[in-house]
C-alpha cells in the first residue's frame, strides 16, 4: 500500500479462499488487458470471459496468456457451454478448453432448460478435466426459485464436483440474488448462508449497491463476481471502509 492508516479491516491475500473477485472482462484489446493487470493484478482472483464474447474476441489465445502468465486464472462464461450443449457439441467444448489451455470453467443453465441431473453430470465430467464453477440462477426475470430448490441445487453441484458456486445476477445485477430494481433478494441470500458455506459461494454483485450490502452483511472478504475491470479498485476500497458507503462500518472504536 502506499501509506500506513491504522485499523483496517484485514485483506486476504493471493491466492484467496476468500475475499475472492471475479472480474468480468467483456471483449477487452490485448493493450487494455496489459493496462487493467498493471493496476490491478493484487486484487483481481479470477476473470470470466462474459458470456459467449470468447466467440468473436481477437487474439483470444494471446489474451488467455497475459492473464494467465500474471497468475490470473480465466473461464469461458457459462453462457458459452450452454451455446455448445444446445447443440449437441460438449465434446466440442471440452475441445476448445484444451485448445485454449483453460483449467477453470464455468456450467450453468441460465439460458437453457436442463435437469437437474444432466447439469450435475456434466459437472462430474468436466471436473475430471478442469476446475468447475457453477453458477445457480435463471437469466430470466420472471423464473423465481425459491430458496429451498437454491439450496438444494448449489448443495448437489458441489457434492458432483463444483470447486465453488456462483449466484446469478447477469451483467446488470437484475436477477436471480436481485430484484429487477437491483434491490437484494434478502430473504434469499440469509436462507442460503443457513445451509451453504459461504466460502463456496460468489454473488454475482455488479451494482455499487450490492457490493455494499454484501461486505456489510459478510465482511471485507466476501468473495464477489461479475465485477467490471474499471470497477475493482473501487470494490477494494468498499471492502476496506475507505469509502463513504462503508467508512463506518469497520471503523469500531477507532473514533475521535
Ligand atoms: O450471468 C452472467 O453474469 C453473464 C453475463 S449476462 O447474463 O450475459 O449479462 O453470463 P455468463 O455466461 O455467466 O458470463
Amino acid at each position: 500500500m502506499n501509506y500506513v492508516l491504522k485499523n483496517l479491516p484485514v485483506r486476504t491475500e493471493k491466492p484467496r479462499v476468500t475475499g475472492f473477485t471475479m472480474v468480468m472482462d467483456k471483449g477487452l484489446s490485448l493493450r487494455e488487458v496489459d493496462n487493467f493487470l498493471s493496476a490491478n493484478s493484487d486484487y483481481v482472483d479470477i476473470v470470466k470471459l462474459g458470456w459467449a464474447t470468447s466467440y468473436l474476441t481477437k487474439n483470444l489465445a494471446e489474451k488467455i496468456q497475459l492473464y494467465q502468465d500474471a497468475g490470473v486464472p480465466v473461464y469461458f462464461g457459462g453462457t458459452l457451454f450452454e451455446a455448445f450443449v444446445i447443440r449437441d457439441q460438449f465434446d466440442d467444448y471440452r475441445k476448445v478448453l484444451e485448445k485454449y489451455d483453460l483449467r477453470f470453467a464455468e456450467i450453468s443453465d441460465g439460458s437453457i432448460s436442463l435437469p437437474h441431473e444432466k447439469k450435475c453430470e456434466f459437472i462430474r465430467i468436466l471436473s475430471q478435466d478442469v476446475t468447475v464453477l457453477s453458477e445457480v440462477g435463471s437469466k430470466d426475470a420472471a423464473k423465481i426459485i425459491p430458496p429451498y430448490k437454491w439450496i438444494e441445487q448449489m448443495q448437489k453441484e458441489l457434492d458432483a464436483g463444483s470447486w465453488k458456486v456462483i449466484g446469478e445476477a447477469r451483467e446488470g445485477g437484475t436477477v436471480g440474488l436481485f430484484r429487477d430494481s437491483g434491490e437484494v433478494r434478502q430473504g434469499l441470500v440469509e436462507e442460503i448462508l443457513t445451509k451453504i458455506p459461504e466460502e463456496k459461494i460468489i454473488w454475482e454483485a455488479p451494482q455499487k449497491e450490492q457490493q455494499v450490502w454484501f461486505v456489510k452483511l459478510l465482511g471485507a472478504n466476501v468473495n464477489l463476481g461479475n465485477i467490471a475491470p474499471n470497477e475493482l479498485i473501487p470494490l477494494e476500497t468498499i471492502r476496506l471502509g475507505l469509502r463513504g458507503d462503508t467508512f463506518d462500518h469497520f471503523l469500531g472504536d477507532h473514533r475521535l
